[in-house]
């Protein structure tokens, strides 16, 4: 939307790893509001952009604007707080708990709770955790995980992991999640269910920016696309916009070859 103050804003992000210039000068923004795509050939640099932005590798130069705040080197906890929260591609987790558990740790991180609190039980502590509870429900339903709520997360199938990262990820309260290939190795009728869900994000005031190799997914779900290729973006338009784009295609092409 014209006029619109982007959510998130990158000038000249600056990231290299041994010598290696991963990141040289990434400039994108992401309007409030939908679902962004972010695409471009293998070691284009798109995960690195995440990891930066989630403050989980500090950048060596360069600006990330999120909702008006510069957080370029701020820690990952910090930057969850204000409410930009990223999935990864491969789901982690912790091996026993229940998606139940899962949902809860994640939600705990939470402006105005104290440890102190928690321990000697207070009253608002578990008022905290009666609403942290009812959240990780309708999480949990949200996601269609309600079922297997008590079960534990490993013995999610593939796709249903993929759900409990996304989960995981809205426990945080998010204005703004990246996602990581939030279908990879996914089934297609767990694809469409997932793209279901993610449609439905910005109706619940969350903005999306997702990584994605599968184009079909990328055409239904994503308007803009932003391209990157070593590491700048290349260009951005609608999935049709890009797609016909002689530079893309070439990107794509000249990376198969190499
Ligand atoms: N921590 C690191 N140390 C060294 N090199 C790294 C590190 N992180 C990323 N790289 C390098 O940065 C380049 C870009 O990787 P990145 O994973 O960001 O690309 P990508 O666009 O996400 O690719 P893919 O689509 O395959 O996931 C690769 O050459 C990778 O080896």
């Amino acid at each position: 939307m014209p006029g619109t103050m982007p959510l998130l804003e990158i000038k000249d992000l600056r990231r290299a790893f041994y010598g290696l210039d991963v990141l040289r000068g990434v400039d994108l923004s992401v309007a409030p509001g939908g679902i962004t795509g972010l695409i471009g050939p293998n070691g284009a640099g798109k995960t690195t952009l995440f990891n930066v932005v989630s403050g989980l590798v500090p950048p060596d130069a360069g600006s990330i604007r999120f909702d008006g705040e510069e957080m370029a080197g701020w820690a990952p906890d910090r930057i969850s707080r204000r409410g930009l929260v990223r999935t990864f591609q491969v789901a982690r987790g912790f091996p026993k708990l229940s998606v139940f558990q899962h949902l809860m740790l994640y939600g705990r991180d939470q402006p105005g709770e104290s440890l102190w609190q928690a321990i000697v039980g207070t009253r608002a502590a578990r008022e905290r955790e009666a609403a942290l509870a009812e959240r990780a429900w309708e999480t949990a339903r949200f996601l269609k995980l309600d079922r297997l709520i008590d079960n534990p997360a490993t013995a999610l199938s593939g796709g249903q992991k993929k759900l409990l990262e996304i989960g995981r990820a809205l426990m945080a309260e998010p204005r703004l999640v990246l996602l990581d290939e939030p279908t990879a190795g996914v089934n297609p009728t767990l694809q469409n269910e997932i793209g279901e869900r993610l449609l439905e994000l910005p109706r619940r005031g969350i903005t999306v920016l997702l990584i994605e190799h599968d184009m079909g997914f990328i055409a239904r779900l994503c308007n803009p696309v932003i391209v990157m290729a070593e590491g700048q973006v290349l260009t951005q338009g609608t999935f049709d916009e890009v797609r016909t784009d002689h530079r893309v295609r070439e990107a794509y092409l000249g990376r198969r070859a190499a």
